[in-house]
């Protein structure tokens, strides 16, 4: 394993030091989290401080590795195996944790070799490959931009949800150093802002022209044409080209599909899930409630509503194949037949 350093998490191989930047504190704290323990990147994972279907999985994969080799000759397959599943249960939507740690302990595979030095290879080739699939995406997508384009995006795709060029705003970032003069609308994405504290943060970092609006402000910004473009990222993907996404993009693609505008869905091809056939066989996350009575960051915690409010909290919500125009992957850009005949495809192999 070589030391890396990404916008979002970082290793030194030399002390065995696995970090995280805590994503709760941007855009105004860049701190990072040391990663001691798998559980500690459990509750990392579950708190959110690392976050972004891609993210995730790189996330989860490394802390296993680093696990392994920090205590080499002292864990038993049973160990590695009771450890990789706490991390894979993690979260429970994005299907990139569990492909990468399916991927780790070599799922499918009769003999398994669970050592430091095969782990580490692995967790290697799951990151090089999310960076290839990041540049992928980006190309493709950016084909599709025209000069001069409004790009609304919803929550945040970006390097910190990756360990990449990000998948929706990989192609933003890709556009922009095109020379295409485009500009982004930002989803601010109730409740946890996603949009309003990351993808800002990145836009300001890349000097992206952009534009903060509240989640209920795009109908009247479509109906007045000023979005060309809806480009969101992914969770899972089903076979019929269902996907679930961050709260609020459903919503989003019904606006879009009103309006005529142009909705595609971004992601590598670890976010596919082959065996969900649509998204009802996606699991949907739900969150705790005080994420809805008030709001937390940077600024600290408020809270606006009682606390004893009933409240409903999804963390991802499924738009359905019929509203997306497209699906960038880092294969290529797919309709929901040409996604369905590539998985038939797969499932015949
Ligand atoms: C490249 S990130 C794609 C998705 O993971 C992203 O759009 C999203 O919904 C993230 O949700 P989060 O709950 O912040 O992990």
């Amino acid at each position: 394993m070589k030391s890396f350093k990404f916008l979002s998490i970082r290793y030194d191989n030399e002390a065995s030091k696995l970090e995280i930047l805590d994503q709760r504190k941007l855009p105004d704290i860049e701190e990072w989290l040391e990663c001691k323990e798998p559980s500690d990147m459990v509750t990392y994972i579950k708190q959110l401080s690392v976050r972004g279907a891609p993210l995730i999985g790189v996330a989860a994969s490394m802390s296993l590795y680093n696990h392994v080799r920090c205590n080499q000759g002292k864990l038993n397959d049973q160990e590695i195996l009771e450890i990789s599943n706490q991390l894979r249960q993690a979260r429970p939507t994005a299907v990139n944790l569990m492909y990468a740690i399916d991927a780790m302990v070599q799922v499918g595979q009769e003999k398994k070799d669970l050592t430091a030095d095969n782990l580490g290879k692995i967790a290697c080739k799951i990151i090089d490959d999310e960076v290839e699939m990041c540049d992928k995406m980006s190309k493709f997508g950016a084909s599709l931009i025209q000069p001069g384009e409004s790009i609304l995006t919803h929550c945040n795709t970006g390097s910190v949800a990756t360990v990449g060029s990000g998948t929706a705003l990989g192609i933003i970032r890709e556009a922009h150093k095109q020379g295409k003069n485009i500009h982004v609308y930002v989803d601010e994405t109730r409740p946890l802002l996603q949009g309003g504290r990351l993808t800002t943060y990145e836009l300001e970092r890349e000097g992206i022209p952009y534009t903060l609006i509240c989640d209920n402000m795009a109908a009247c910004l479509m109906r007045d044409g000023k979005i060309q473009r809806v480009l969101v990222g992914a969770d899972r993907i089903a076979q019929n080209g269902d996907f679930a996404n961050k709260i609020g993009t459903y919503s989003v693609a019904v606006l879009a599909h009103h309006h005529k505008i142009p909705f595609h869905g971004v992601a590598p091809m670890s976010t596919v899930d082959l065996n969900c056939k649509s998204g009802k066989d996606i699991p949907i996350e739900e969150r705790e409630a005080s994420e809805v009575q008030g709001a937390s960051g940077s600024f600290g915690k408020v809270r606006w509503a009682p606390s004893t409010s009933k409240t409903f909290n999804p963390s991802f919500d499924v738009t359905p194949s019929e509203l997306v125009t497209s699906l960038i992957l880092d294969t290529g850009i797919y309709s929901q037949q040409e996604l369905l005949n590539f998985a038939l495809l797969k499932f015949k192999k």
